[in-house]
């Protein structure tokens, strides 16, 4: 099969077997431009995955494309407009962050002027400032992830392979790296496949998720297909919510408690809000205290609950 013209990644039956495990199976899957996570449970084969893509590993059976390349014969066209962050840390100690990355984009092709000026502006670009002249082995975590980071995208890719970029990271440094995630995508316009196990964090970010579990995939669908309203209301009160859900279900709702919440499944065609009229209404009789009334969203999570296709 032709890979599609505007597919950055495009897989179709790629399988990966180790000797004890199958890390990749029968994997099926394309992204286009913009920013797709890949989630998945540590060891459900996302490294495993780009190291394939990137050519670095060759797949047992199936085949993959990156921006059109075939990544069984052209690793190396690949690795010229890809970037790569790679999940563990690999960064020399004893040199500077600036000295690492002129050395990573001189190593990318770039004369040394280019070199230096290219790594300025990324190093820039990905938060480091002063600290930049330090050397790396005195880094916190967020430092050391930001230079991961401004490597990747010294030699101005088209396409960035992200491996866990938030490990390690307390909240503050996962929002920033989030934002700044957010901005290679949409203000320098450089497609990003970022991994994470974290399934809430990748909904902030991205356009597309692909979530696999033990190499298979479970889904792949544009983010506002995850987090799309469903065909349910959220109530809760302050007290009374049993006394709420037997009143509901006499009335001939369908409803669940989970937890504090009581969940009322609206029919299809209730354009009347008829559902949400008969909430109101049992709430009033009850007397109870409304706390919230609100329409059910999705989240990538739910894929982890729902029945294997
Ligand atoms: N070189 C290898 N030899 C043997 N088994 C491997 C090798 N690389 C990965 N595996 C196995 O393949 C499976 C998938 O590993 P992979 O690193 O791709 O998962 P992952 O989703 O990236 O998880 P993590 O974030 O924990 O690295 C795991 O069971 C892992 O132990």
């Amino acid at each position: 099969m032709t890979p599609s013209v505007t597919a950055c990644i495009s897989t179709e039956g790629l399988t990966k077997q180790f000797p004890r495990v199958t890390a990749l199976e029968n994997l099926t899957v394309t992204t286009e431009a913009g920013v797709t996570g890949l989630v998945g449970a540590n060891g459900a084969g996302k490294s495993t995955l780009i190291k394939i893509l990137l050519g670095l590993q060759p797949a047992t059976s199936g085949r993959a494309h990156v921006l059109g390349m075939d990544t069984a014969t052209q690793g190396v066209d690949i690795r010229r407009v890809v970037g790569y962050m790679p999940e563990h840390d690999c960064l020399p100690p004893d040199v500077s962050a600036t000295e690492f990355v002129v050395h990573m984009a001189q190593m990318s092709g770039l004369p040394r002027t280019a070199a230096r000026e290219r790594a300025a502006d990324t190093l820039r670009h990905v938060g480091l400032y002063e600290e930049r002249y330090r050397p790396i082995g005195g880094y916190s975590t967020g430092m050391r992830q930001r230079v991961k980071l401004a490597q990747a995208l010294v030699h101005d890719p088209r396409l960035v392979f992200l491996d866990e970029p938030t490990n390690g990271l307390d909240p503050q440094g996962r929002d920033e790296m989030l934002a700044l995630i957010r901005r290679i995508g949409a203000d320098f316009g450089i497609s990003v496949l970022v991994t994470s196990h974290l399934l809430g964090e990748l909904e902030r970010v991205c356009d597309h998720v692909i979530v696999i579990d033990s190499g298979r995939l479970l889904r792949s669908s544009s983010i506002g297909e995850f987090t799309q309203a469903t065909q349910a209301i959220a109530v809760e009160v302050e007290d009374g919510l049993q006394s709420l859900a037997e009143r509901l279900t006499a009335a001939g709702e369908a409803v669940a408690v989970q937890g504090r919440l009581l969940t009322v499944q609206v029919p299809a065609h209730d354009e009347a809000g008829r559902t949400y009229d008969a909430v109101r209404d049992a709430v009033c009789d009850l007397n109870l205290n409304l706390v919230r009334l609100e329409q059910r969203r999705g989240h990538i999570e739910d894929v982890f609950k729902e029945p294997a296709a």
